[in-house]
């Protein structure tokens, strides 16, 4: 166990002392007591009335507090504040103004009085709601409002209607909070004495029945009094504490092994039109994006906080709908909630709720189909891992997860990834993306990736789409942008490394300085697609992709030879003007003159700022 602090333990030693005391106080006058002059029928009565009447008035507490704290948790604005302060002043009220309160409702004469509950059973139910809903909406507001939005979300997108996503998602992780927020309710209820008192003093609850009995008796018949009132407590905790404990774990399940998902030579289905108008203004930032793209794969590659994530939500339909326009092959999904959009969605945070096991994630969508679930179970290595809980399982693991229970839907028009590899090791990032991209390939949807890997992007996606600060500062074919970022930024973010300074030759090259001129191709064999000659420009190439050899085209300078690692070796040399970092050959030439070569269509250009 963790150390504590020795102040912190001293502390929390006095008040339980403190809390103590009156029950050892007790123990010590046990010889005084009088049991043969307390009413047992009597006292057994009232003890019935006051379990009975806890019991009703949680039972009804819980079926009205739970939703109530649900709307406190999500619900915004002044009226949602001002009911939050509303449902705990009970709380502040000396229980006898509560009473009073309760007689101005339901005593004669006043708006309910025709119902006729005081001096009724049903009265000590209804004061002793009063007194003890607070204690249940207030747990169940804290424990839904510390469920992820996230999980509500990603439920969503898997086809959940928003009463399936509380009955399935909220309540069952906000359980334990609200289990315990009933007990405290039932407690509280039980204990009830000054508003039940001016309410419906008959019949007699235990409470009153101990106040009525020490006015007659005194101190010497309270013991005989307290025992079933502490004896029916003690029970109702631990009957709580037992049902709030930790729940045991279910052991894995193995599934069989299923074909592969995709067969590596699948037709390349046909193109999809995605059309993005997206608008919204938050403190700070503002989301200002509009695309068209009638590619099937769509990277979004931006700087940290750029609206890559948001995007994304967007086209889910989590962000709201004012403001989003978002058509695909001509159909406004706008209107739509997202559950029906058809989308896999595969969120940052994963979005696994914490009471479900990874087999059970892996089958939440509404539409998930058995045989594909158990396949990318089988495809993502998580067989073995079937019966695990979230919290049972490695960043990668969840990241999994998430991928298979997306990929599992019968029917998807969007597959939406934030990040779907970024938590993997190399290897297998390596081998998923090999495997969703064949999956992909064959399917009938319309991918947007998010990824901070250029790498990744150029590998998966057709179309690239570059955002800084919720706009987009460049998007189009993935090699078209590649070659003509257009920004250092933009250049950046794909990647660019060693970049240079040069101007536009009549001839198509780049003079780069010290008489050298680059080639400039197009990856797609196409034009070279350069700015007017005289233009000042930028330009970059992959560090494996400028390498030293005897008949290279250009003169260049070692500077630095570093120490081989992964079979390369590091290098900084002189090209033109630019000093550049790159990875050459291990038995690479020793330091001094020397040629490179560099493939015309590997060079990025893009004008100077
Ligand atoms: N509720 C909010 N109020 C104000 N700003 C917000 C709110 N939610 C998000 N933002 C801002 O919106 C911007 C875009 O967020 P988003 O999650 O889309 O970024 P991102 O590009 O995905 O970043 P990362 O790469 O770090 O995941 C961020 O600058 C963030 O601070």
């Amino acid at each position: 166990m963790r150390r504590m602090p020795g102040a912190v333990r001293f502390l929390a030693c006095l008040l339980g002392l403190w809390l103590l005391a009156p029950f050892a106080a007790g123990l010590l006058r046990l010889g005084d007591a009088d049991w043969s002059g307390v009413d047992r029928a009597a006292l057994s009565r009232a003890a019935g009335v006051s379990v009975a009447s806890a019991g009703i008035a949680t039972l009804l507490i819980g079926l009205f507090g739970i939703p109530l704290g649900y709307v406190l948790a999500r619900g915004r604005g002044w009226w949602t504040a001002l009911l939050g302060g509303a449902v705990q002043l009970p709380l502040a009220l000396p229980p006898l103004a509560g009473g009073v309160l309760l007689l101005f409702l339901l005593g004669y004469g006043g708006p309910l009085g025709a119902l006729g509950l005081s001096e009724h059973f049903a009265g000590i139910v209804a004061a002793e709601m009063f007194v003890a809903a607070p204690f249940l909406i207030i747990a169940a507001r804290s424990a839904f409002a510390a469920i992820d939005p996230a999980l509500e979300d990603v439920a969503a997108t898997l086809g959940h209607r928003p009463g399936a996503i509380f009955l399935r998602v909220s309540l069952p992780l906000a359980w334990r909070p609200i289990l315990a927020g009933l007990v405290l309710a039932w407690l509280r209820a039980f204990g009830e004495f000054g508003a039940t008192v001016m309410l419906a003093y008959h019949p007699y609850s235990l409470p009153v029945f101990t106040y009525v009995a020490f006015g007659e008796a005194g101190l010497p018949s309270m013991l005989p009094v307290l025992a079933p009132t502490l004896g029916l407590a003690v029970l109702v905790m631990a009957a709580g504490h037992w049902l709030t404990r930790p729940l045991a774990r279910q052991a894995p399940t193995r599934t069989g092994l299923l074909p592969p998902l995709a067969e590596s030579g699948a037709a390349e289905a046909p193109p999809r039109h995605l059309a993005l108008a997206l608008h919204r203004a938050l403190p700070g930032f503002t989301l200002e994006l509009r695309l068209e793209s009638r590619a099937r794969r769509i990277a979004v590659l931006g700087p940290s906080g750029s609206g890559k994530s948001m995007t994304l939500r967007a086209i889910a339909g989590l962000e709201g709908m004012a403001g989003m326009q978002v058509r695909l092959d001509g159909q406004d999904l706008s209107p739509l909630p997202p559950e029906r959009r058809a989308v896999a969605y595969v969120p940052q945070g994963y979005g696994l709720p914490a009471h479900l096991t990874v087999a059970r994630q892996v089958g939440f969508a509404v539409d998930c189909v058995p045989d594909r679930a158990a396949a990318w179970m089988a495809a993502l290595g998580l067989e073995d891992l079937a019966g695990r809980y979230p919290d049972e399982l490695s960043p990668g693991q969840r990241q999994r997860v998430a991928l298979a229970r997306a990929l599992s839907r019968r029917r998807v028009d969007l597959v939406l990834l934030d990040e779907p590899f970024s938590a993997l090791d190399a290897p297998l990032r390596a081998r998923l993306r090999r495997e969703v991209l064949a999956v992909l390939r064959g399917m009938n949807v319309l991918t947007v990736l998010v990824t901070h890997d250029p790498a990744e992007a150029l590998a998966m996606a057709e179309d690239i789409v570059l955002l800084d600060g919720g706009r987009i500062i460049r998007a189009g074919p993935a090699a078209a942008v590649f070659a003509r970022p257009g920004s250092d930024l933009a250049a950046r973010l794909l990647g660019a490394e060693a970049i240079g300074d040069g101007v536009v030759l009549p001839d198509g090259r780049i003079d780069v300085g010290q008489g050298v001129a680059l080639l400039v191709g197009h990856p797609d064999g196409e034009a070279a697609d350069l700015p007017p000659p005289g233009t000042r420009v930028r330009w970059s190439a992959r560090p494996h992709q400028i390498r030293p050899m005897d008949d290279g085209a250009y003169p260049a300078r070692i500077l630095w030879r570093g120490a081989v690692r992964d079979g390369q070796r590091p290098m900084r040399l002189l090209l033109g003007d630019a000093e550049l970092e790159i990875l050459a050959d291990p038995s690479c030439m020793a330091d001094g003159p020397c040629r490179v070569s560099i493939d015309p269509r590997c060079l990025q250009i893009w004008p100077a700022a």
